[in-house]
């Protein structure tokens, strides 16, 4: 399927990091979604990894945002440059590279008409010959390898930075669908909370990541682990070690968890009877980086009763279907439910 050279690009615009896939090489940039502007200039001084590195340690006249944080396009010239450049550093993998690619860029599922205008709109001004939108469930759900053009049900649940997707499909289209948004960047801010309200202790972003990542869990641990973080004492103002137990991330996570839990169980509840059939036999499927979440599956399947199977590389579905939906784009035209356009 990957085989030849392609002119064609399809990128996942994530709100936490934005992958690019070109047909017949792969994934071929992957980096967080963050631009750093100065404020004084209106310049940007770095985008992706760099701009990553610059979250909390700015001065006064460089911001470093995530211009898709919320799941929507906040703010569309920066958005804009953020595709360029992303276009620009997947064009410098392959010197015979066109300069005007098609492009595919997976957005949101809950993302407006105008929305899904402005980033098709931002990927021409990026240098797009065409551009079109996926939305992020269903190339979820094809990066997964679930079947997702014939008439079975699959259901996919993608939980990335700012939103958990979760989707049925069949023959091609979304049955029906739920976009809450609630997923890894809420569970970061739970954790900050916590570690404030228990030990008056302020931690940054980066922090709170790494603790969900490397001791975080949806259900405790058989054998508790903990580790050391740092941050800023709020009652001396000085900064302070402390050890945080993943029991305690545990129970920081519960509310965030359970809305993700919650989000699958409504849906699961609307699915037509023969399609519930369907996903009982194959199972629940989840991707994103927050299906890296230990024990979420298991939480997951005790609440549902159903299977429940993490992806394999849940963090590259997304990025693999959108690259591979390009293949199919007159079938997108055609059965318009996982909506695509050309323009
Ligand atoms: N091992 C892990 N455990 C828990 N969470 C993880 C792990 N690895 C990555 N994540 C989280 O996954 C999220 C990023 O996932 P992903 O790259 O799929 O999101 P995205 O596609 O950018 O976002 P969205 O789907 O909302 O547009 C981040 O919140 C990150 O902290």
């Amino acid at each position: 399927m990957f085989g030849g050279f392609s002119k064609d690009l399809g990128i996942d615009l994530g709100t936490a990091n934005t992958l690019v896939f070109i047909k017949g090489k792969g994934i071929v940039v992957r980096e967080p979604s963050v631009v750093a502007l100065r404020t004084d200039t209106k310049t940007i001084e770095a985008v992706g990894e760099d701009a990553k590195k610059m979250i909390g340690r700015t001065p006064g006249n460089i911001r470093a945002v995530r211009p898709m944080k919320d799941g929507v396009i906040a703010d569309f010239d920066t958005t804009a440059t953020m595709i360029k450049y992303f276009i620009r550093q997947a064009q410098k993998q392959r010197s015979m590279f066109p300069k005007h690619p098609n492009v595919m860029v997976c957005v949101p599922s809950g993302i407006t008409a105008v929305e899904k205008r402005a980033v098709e709109d931002a990927a021409k001004q990026a240098g797009a010959r065409e551009a079109y939108t996926i939305e992020e469930p269903f190339a979820a759900a094809i990066g997964a390898d679930l079947p997702v053009w014939e008439p079975t049900g699959s259901m996919v649940v993608d939980i990335g930075g700012g939103t958990t997707e979760v989707a049925v499909i069949s023959l091609g289209g979304i049955v029906t669908s739920r976009s809450i948004r609630v997923a890894g960047d809420e569970m970061d801010e739970a954790i900050i909370q916590y570690v404030k309200r228990l030990y008056n202790l302020m931690i940054g972003e980066r922090t709170s990541e790494q603790l969900k990542m490397e001791i975080g869990s949806a259900l405790p641990l058989d054998h508790p682990e903990s580790i050391e973080i740092r941050g800023r004492d709020l009652v001396t103002g000085l900064p302070k070690t402390l050890a945080i137990t993943s029991d305690e991330i545990t129970e920081a996570l519960g509310d965030t968890v359970n809305s993700i839990v919650d989000a699958v169980k409504i849906t699961l509840e609307k699915c037509p009877p023969e399609l519930s059939a369907d996903i009982m036999d194959r199972g629940i499927v989840l991707t994103g980086g927050g299906a890296l979440l230990r024990n979420l599956d298991k939480l997951l399947s005790r609440e549902t009763g159903m299977p429940v199977i993490v992806a394999d590389n849940p963090l590259d579905c997304v990025a693999i279907g959108t690259g591979r939906s390009l293949d199919h784009i007159h079938l997108f035209k055609n059965k318009g439910g996982s909506s695509s356009r050309k323009r």
